[in-house]
């Protein structure tokens, strides 16, 4: 393997850094120079920030949408008032406990119904953040919709904070805690699980992530952020009633991050400053216009939320993003690398499928293959149109559970395991559709690639307690990179590369897992010819460095000018196989092939 030569990091003066150190400055001016009435503003602003950072995380990056955020932020808001009116406790202690009840309530609620699929989640959210609306309003020791008054003031350092001016310090120190937090967990190992997670499932799981507990963490998260919002709004108006926690709140938070760009942190912020501001004045001027009283301004939200949706997609953080300076790229300093897997003696049985079975309904998709690929060689699967070399493909990579039969791997049964087991075994893929995470550069796509062999968890993520795992990871990726000759690209966007380059740069991702075999999904389709001798090139040369590559590919040019061995496989079952001579002798193929004249396949793409 090549040593890193230098890949240049963006240089520059750091004018983004500065821009954020006079940003942070304003905002703590800001409390001391608006008139009282945008003080109480910017308070509501910064707390509904706080909700909108967690609608950040687990509606734009990981795609689920919830409409009950503003239901968490209740629990938040009733246990403190609750807690220090009716048994005397501290603000800070009835925080701690509004975290214990708003996590208890979420964990069970996501366990429930994070699985869901498609809009059954959002509908889900839409129940209970009716049910806990009601819950409010009906339990008498809540005050019913009335609510519960007489909340006491926080102090910190032995100062109520009864002012907003005092108060819009704690609610800055708590979004500010609240967005880097998100910002550092963005940037890490789990931060790219969760971005890969919008992808799908299947690509997640590919790459080791547990898919369903990483939901389930970003889903507590996501609550607790609402929760400590709720604590705040508790403490800052000193009463609490159901009404800012219902649905329609739990809407208009939504509104919030997707007006404002829900991909981004400083994006859910703007969308919380921009709605709160303009709530303010349009409630101030529908009167004067309509002659009459009533929520108009919902309205104009919504008609905003459909311009934004039709003119900026992405919300509008993205075109400040546009004008805005660029970070550079901060590559940290390699302390430690990540520990490498022991690779089998070339030559010994790597991977055996016994019998392999998968049913279809009443159709057999794969009907008792077996063979053997050995560790060091390149084992060509091929066959026509829906021969089941995908299906046979998924078995092996634990995507779908075989019917019947057995599949060896590494010395291992792996006939019943998930994909990310599997993978965490040594087995890493590319996708025959091309499964990247476009607006990423090349280098943090190929660090995906290497979940498995991190370990940093999400509070450490949240922290930023894990840039030693990261640094290795960094430069672990770069010399992949650097091996499949993307090096001098490492800090492109992965969505500027040509469709040639991006496999090339899946083959990257792949090999940062340090696997013992790699398996390619059509690695060849849609290539033009210049690209599809690139991606030879690079096979053999890692064929030459030892590795072990199963690939599935229906040009037979390259499959027959590459590979050492060769199954065929025809109707679920297996035709042939041998080298690709003993092959391309083969009646049977030659028959299943009709109307390809395998004697011209000599080898065109070498
Ligand atoms: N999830 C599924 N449910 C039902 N039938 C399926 C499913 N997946 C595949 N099949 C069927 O199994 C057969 C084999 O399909 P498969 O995709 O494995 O073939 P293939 O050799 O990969 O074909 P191609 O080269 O066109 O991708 C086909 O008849 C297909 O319709």
């Amino acid at each position: 393997m090549s040593g890193v030569s230098p890949v240049p990091a963006r240089r520059g003066f750091p004018a983004r850094a500065l821009l954020t150190a006079l940003a942070v400055v304003a905002a703590l001016i800001l409390p001391l120079v608006l008139p009282l009435f945008g003080v109480t503003l910017l308070v509501n602003i910064l707390i509904f920030s706080v909700v909108v950072t967690g609608l950040v995380l687990l509606t734009g990056i990981v795609g689920l949408t919830s409409f009950g955020q503003a239901a968490f932020m209740g629990v938040g808001a009733y246990t403190t008032a609750l807690l220090t009116t009716g048994a005397g406790w501290s603000p800070w202690l009835s925080l701690l406990a509004g975290f214990v009840v708003t996590g208890l309530i979420a964990w069970l609620l996501g366990l429930m119904t994070l699985r869901m699929q498609g809009h059954y989640l959002p509908l889900a959210t839409i129940a209970w953040g009716i049910s806990l609306y009601y819950v409010f309003g009906n339990t008498p020791a809540l005050g019913g919709f009335t609510g519960l008054t007489d909340i006491p003031p926080v102090h910190v350092f032995g100062l109520a904070l009864t002012s907003p001016r005092t108060f819009a310090y704690l609610a800055l120190a708590a979004l500010g805690l609240v967005a880097l937090g998100a910002q550092f967990l963005l940037s890490s190992r789990v931060g790219r699980a969760m971005r890969a997670l919008r992808g799908g499932p299947l690509v997640a799981e590919a790459f080791g992530v547990n898919t369903f507990r990483l939901r389930v963490q970003v889903f507590v998260l996501a609550a607790l952020m609402a929760s400590l919002a709720g604590w705040l709004y508790a403490h800052s108006q000193r009463f609490v009633n159901p009404t800012p926690f219902s649905l329609q709140a739990g809407i208009e938070y939504l509104f919030m991050a997707v007006v404002g760009g829900s991909q981004h942190v400083w994006g859910g912020v703007l969308g919380a400053g921009l709605i709160t501001l303009l709530r303010e004045w349009l409630s101030d001027l529908l009167p004067l216009v309509t002659g009459a009283q009533g929520n108009f301004e919902v309205i104009v939200f919504g008609v905003l939320v459909i311009l934004t949706l039709q003119l900026a997609r992405r919300g509008l953080w993205p075109l400040v993003e546009r004008v805005l300076p660029q970070d550079s790229v901060r590559l940290l300093p390699e302390r430690i690398r990540l520990p490498e897997r022991a690779q089998p003696a070339p030559g010994t049985p790597l991977l055996e499928v016994r019998h392999a079975v998968k049913q279809f309904g009443g159709l057999r998709a794969v009907n008792d293959v077996s063979f053997e690929l050995r560790a060091g060689e390149i084992l060509g699967l091929i066959g026509p149109n829906g021969a089941g070399k995908s299906t046979l493909f998924n078995l092996i990579t634990g995507v779908n559970p075989a019917t019947g039969g057995q599949i060896l791997f590494a010395g291992q049964d792996v006939t019943r395991l998930s994909a990310g087991q599997i993978h965490r075994l040594g087995a890493a893929r590319t996708f025959q559709h091309v499964h990247l995470l476009p607006d990423l550069s090349l280098l943090a796509n190929t660090m995906m690639g290497g979940y498995a062999r991190g370990r940093a968890g999400m509070v450490a993520s949240l922290l930023h307690l894990e840039r030693g795992e990261e640094a290795a990871l960094q430069h672990e990726a770069l010399r992949q990179l650097e091996r499949v000759g993307l090096g001098g690209q490492a800090h492109t966007l992965a969505g500027n590369l040509a469709l040639g380059q991006q496999r090339i740069l899946e083959v990257a991702r792949a090999l940062v897992a340090d696997p013992t075999l790699l398996l390619l999904d059509e690695p060849a389709a849609g290539l033009r010819y210049g690209e599809k001798m690139e991606l030879v090139a690079l096979l053999r040369r890692l064929r030459g460095e030892g590795v072990t590559i199963l690939i599935v590919e229906h040009d037979m040019d390259l499959v027959m000018s590459l590979v050492d061995r060769l199954v065929v496989m025809n109707s679920g079952e297996k035709l042939a196989e041998g080298t690709p001579e003993e092959i391309r002798r083969n009646a049977a193929v030659r028959e299943a092939y009709l109307g390809v004249d395998l004697d011209d396949l000599t080898g065109g793409a070498a």
